[in-house]
């Protein structure tokens, strides 16, 4: 079984990549980050159409790139399949053609690149369109070829770099339940690129959150959808996120750094002794329908959370309303359509806000 070991420092201009981690073989590795965090330098180093500065990256026993050894396999020699989000199929060439095409090029005769090519588009169930060119195809089904095309060069390493992102909704749908299974059957690992929250959490076993070329968080996607530790996946999974420092008085109240004040309840989870830093550098995640809207402050209520704010923005879910209020903190929340007809919710609305203790989750600020 080969396993995908990597650790490379990539200079790019005044961008540097440096990261250490592994995949499993037959694991999924979602990587998460915002713009310009490294991700395509990430894909591009281990397709090897970049080479590391330093470090090592290896495929099961194969060294794919170690300059200290001089080894450098291209992105022609490595046994890596990269599936691009714009599909980058030959446009002269037809669905079979494109897709013999990795055989072609892996030094098998052209009848049996065509016959693995065939194969393979009745596997996707793309048989039909054979003979169109890629411009004949749906966006959905020219997402399949370009899969069906990585996969015929019977790659050990997957590479996706956004792999649904061209796709509308609808057929990013039906496309993600395909490669779901497709990926399901693959048996070495997979690197998948995405800016989609679903994607992470459902076609995923582990996420890789970068920023800035450094590795921020590594946890199974369960783990970082719960306890993220930037605002950028933060805002991907949709929670509300503020860094700050345990009062040392108090070490369940949090001095938020935007300003305000959080308290979670009870004292320091004893598994997490990081919490009692000296510096007291924590992180506060509050999930949008755990926090209730008034439009006068409640006097009957006394929870420990209560502050002042202003709605800034109101957008409709498909059930739910989602209402900016800023604040200290500013926040964003969740409430059904009947709480906004009720209370009359309109953007430049005072309200108050308040969350439970029990709905405030602490946990150590990495950064
Ligand atoms: N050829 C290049 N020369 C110099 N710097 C580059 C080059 N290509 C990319 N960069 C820089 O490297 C950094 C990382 O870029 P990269 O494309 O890997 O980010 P990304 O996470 O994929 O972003 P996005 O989500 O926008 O695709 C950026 O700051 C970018 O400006």
């Amino acid at each position: 079984m080969t396993g995908l070991r990597v650790q490379a420092r990539v200079a790019r201009g005044d961008f540097g990549l440096d990261v250490d981690f592994a995949v499993e073989p037959g694991r999924v590795l979602g990587v998460l980050g915002p713009n310009g965090a490294g991700k395509t330098t990430l894909l591009r180093t281990l397709a090897g159409l970049l080479a590391v500065d330093a470090g090592r990256i290896t495929l099961g026993d194969e060294v794919l790139d170690d300059p200290h050894e001089r080894v450098f396999l291209d992105a022609a020699h490595r046994p890596a399949g990269l599936v691009f989000q714009d599909y980058r199929l030959f446009p002269h060439l037809t669905v079979l053609e494109n897709v013999a095409f990795a055989g072609r090029v892996a030094g098998k005769g052209r009848r049996h690149s065509h016959r693995l090519a065939h194969d393979w588009l009745e596997r996707l169930r793309l048989g039909e369109f054979a003979q169109r060119k890629p411009g004949q195809l749906s966006g959905g089904q020219a997402q399949r070829v370009a899969l069906a095309r990585a996969l015929a060069a019977e790659p050990a390493l997957l590479l996706l770099d956004e792999p649904l992102a061209a796709l509308d909704a609808h057929t990013r749908l039906e496309v993600r339940t395909e490669l779901r299974r497709h990926l399901a059957d693959f048996a070495g690992p997979v690197l998948m690129v995405t800016h989609d929250p679903l994607d992470a959490l459902v076609m995923t076993d582990r996420l890789l959150v970068l920023e800035a070329g450094r590795i921020a968080q590594q946890d199974t996607p369960a783990a970082v959808a719960r306890r993220p530790v930037n605002q950028y996946v933060a805002r991907l999974v949709g929670l509300n996120l503020y860094p700050g420092v345990r009062r040392p008085s108090d070490a369940t109240a949090v001095d938020l750094a935007g300003g305000g004040v959080l308290h979670a309840a009870g004292s320091a989870d004893p598994g997490e002794p990081d919490l009692r830093a000296p510096t007291g550098r924590v992180l506060v995640a509050v999930r949008p329908s755990s926090i209730t809207l008034h439009t006068e402050r409640p006097e009957h209520l006394s929870p420990r959370n209560l502050w002042p704010g202003t709605i800034s923005g109101i957008e409709m879910l498909t059930d739910r309303v989602r209402v900016q209020v800023d604040g200290a903190p500013s926040a964003l929340v969740e409430v059904t359509a009947g709480a906004v007809a009720e209370l009359r919710l309109d953007a430049g609305s005072p309200v108050w806000l308040s969350a439970k203790a029990t709905d405030v989750d602490l946990y150590p600020d990495p950064s």
